[in-house]
């Protein structure tokens, strides 16, 4: 047989090579494309690890089932990012000419979300935090967040005791004054959950202070103590130069304990600290945990109600306070304090250290503010007269606010019926509350009046 002619031969080693080229060619592609996922992949656990190093979930002081976030939005979204410390320093600059740049803790709670917006209206720059813990109903905490959000008021979610968090908060902005309101309120509920008080009231204060003195510039603090420091005081009306060396709970222990670690933090470091003493403040927005409160939610659902009396028999009695009065003298308080003295946790010379009741100055028997509420809803409560229960309640409260007037011209100027008579009226129209007759027409009349429900007025 004649042997092939050299072209042909040529062309075939020419498609072999070709082959082999193009064998190689997807081998490399293979091999590049997976060197280029493991890197990817790489890259993607060094930005995770990361993340989690320098923000940390957001812990949560409380052992009583604080809201918890998922992993990726408390790493990705919450703290932390160019985003994030563009919408931190927008909410807290301020609008007016020497504005202040106030930290309002607790500021999707109740005397929080009011203070925040009183603030914001008038071109103070405000930051919120608050750790959106399930003590009451977390939804409304939730709508209150979306009502300061209207308001331009931004509301980072951690707790107080995430040093870190509030490290970088005061790094990103200089805050002139803190409003510390978020707290574990409630006086009976200390009884079955003591360790969240130690938590918020005493650990989560001192965290604060820790990171406030060694901020420069250290911000002015003005802070939410409790009437319930007075404890068994039988003096009458409660004056700050009364004893508060005997409190009835442990609620108003950690309070008390509260004013001694301002005392202590002031004396060293220079920061200046200013304790609001508040009386049972109630009003829309308010505390569902709060007898006020949940006597108008049993009220309406025709469900019994306690009415405490003392052990000798009398009427148990509150300087019932309401929001707006408390909202000034929470301003009045900021707009009185000294600048702290200290810079970088050194104390350069002695500051401000004040204590205020904040209270109406009218006690109230709780059976009369029952009578309030019935004569509201239109409707009848089924009272239950029972004897306190020993669970750190006290009997009687009465402020004395001469010193708050004469520092910062506090006035309270609402009394229990008007303040109730607009709680009723956000009550009806926030829960959507039908009249259950055509004869509920002071119910009705709520329900429909033209007031704005988003805001005490
Ligand atoms: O002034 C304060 O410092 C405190 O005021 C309130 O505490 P309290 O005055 O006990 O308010 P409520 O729990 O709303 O109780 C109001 C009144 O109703 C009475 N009450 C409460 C519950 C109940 O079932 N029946 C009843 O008659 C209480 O004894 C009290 O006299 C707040 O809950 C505390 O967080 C706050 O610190």
């Amino acid at each position: 047989m004649a042997p092939p002619p050299e072209s042909s031969k040529t062309a075939k080693l020419e498609r072999y090579n070709s082959y082999i080229r193009r064998v190689n060619s997807t081998k490399l592609l293979n091999a590049s494309s997976k060197l280029l996922f493991r890197a990817t992949l790489l890259i993607a656990l060094a930005l995770v690890l990361f993340f989690t190093l320098n923000y940390p979930p957001l812990s949560s002081s409380s052992d009583h089932a604080p809201h918890r976030r998922s992993f990726l939005s408390s790493t990705f979204s919450s703290a932390g990012g160019a985003a994030w410390e563009k919408q931190v320093r927008h909410s807290s600059t301020p609008r007016r000419p020497n504005g202040f740049s106030v930290l309002v803790t607790g500021a999707a709670g109740f005397v929080g979300s009011h203070c925040s917006l009183a603030l914001k209206k008038r071109g103070d720059g405000v930051l919120g935090l608050d750790n959106f813990n399930d003590y009451y109903d977390p939804s409304l905490k939730r709508a209150r967040q979306a009502l300061l959000q209207k308001h331009q008021i931004f509301i980072v979610e951690g707790d107080l005791n995430d040093g870190p968090l509030l490290t970088k908060l005061f790094d990103v902005v200089p805050f002139t004054h803190v409003l510390h309101l978020a707290a574990q309120a409630g006086v009976r509920y200390a009884m079955q959950n003591p360790q969240s008080y130690v938590a918020s009231n005493i650990a989560g204060f001192v965290s604060l202070l820790e990171v406030a003195k060694s901020a420069n510039p250290q911000p002015a603090i003005v802070w939410a103590s409790s009437s319930s420091v007075y404890g068994l005081n039988t003096e009458n009306p409660f004056s700050e130069l009364h004893r508060t060396d005997r409190p009835a709970s442990l609620y108003a222990a950690t309070k008390k304990a509260g004013e001694e670690i301002a005392h202590t933090y002031n004396h060293i470091y220079g920061l200046s600290l200013t304790g609001l003493r508040f009386f049972t403040v109630y009003g829309p927005w308010g505390r569902p945990d709060m007898a006020y409160f949940f006597f108008t939610k049993d009220i309406l659902q025709g469900k019994p109600i306690d009415v405490y009396r003392t052990h000798d028999q009398h009427e148990v009695a509150r300087d019932f306070t309401y929001i707006d009065d408390v909202v000034r003298g929470c301003l009045g308080a900021l707009d009185t304090a000294q600048k702290s003295t200290g810079s970088g946790g050194r104390k350069k010379a002695p500051a401000q250290l004040r204590v205020y009741n904040l209270g109406n100055t009218s006690p109230v028997p709780v059976g009369r503010l029952v009578g309030i509420l019935e004569s509201l809803l239109g409707t009848k409560a089924k009272r239950h007269v029972v004897t306190m229960p020993r669970n750190g309640d006290v009997p009687f409260t009465h402020a004395n606010v001469t010193l708050a007037g004469r520092d910062f011209g506090y006035k309270p100027t609402t009394d229990l019926a008007t303040g109730l008579r607009k709680f009723v009226k956000w009550y009806v129209s926030y829960y959507g509350v039908e009249p259950r007759s055509k004869k509920d027409t002071r119910l009705a009349t709520a329900a429909t009046g033209t007031d704005r429900p988003e805001e005490s007025d």
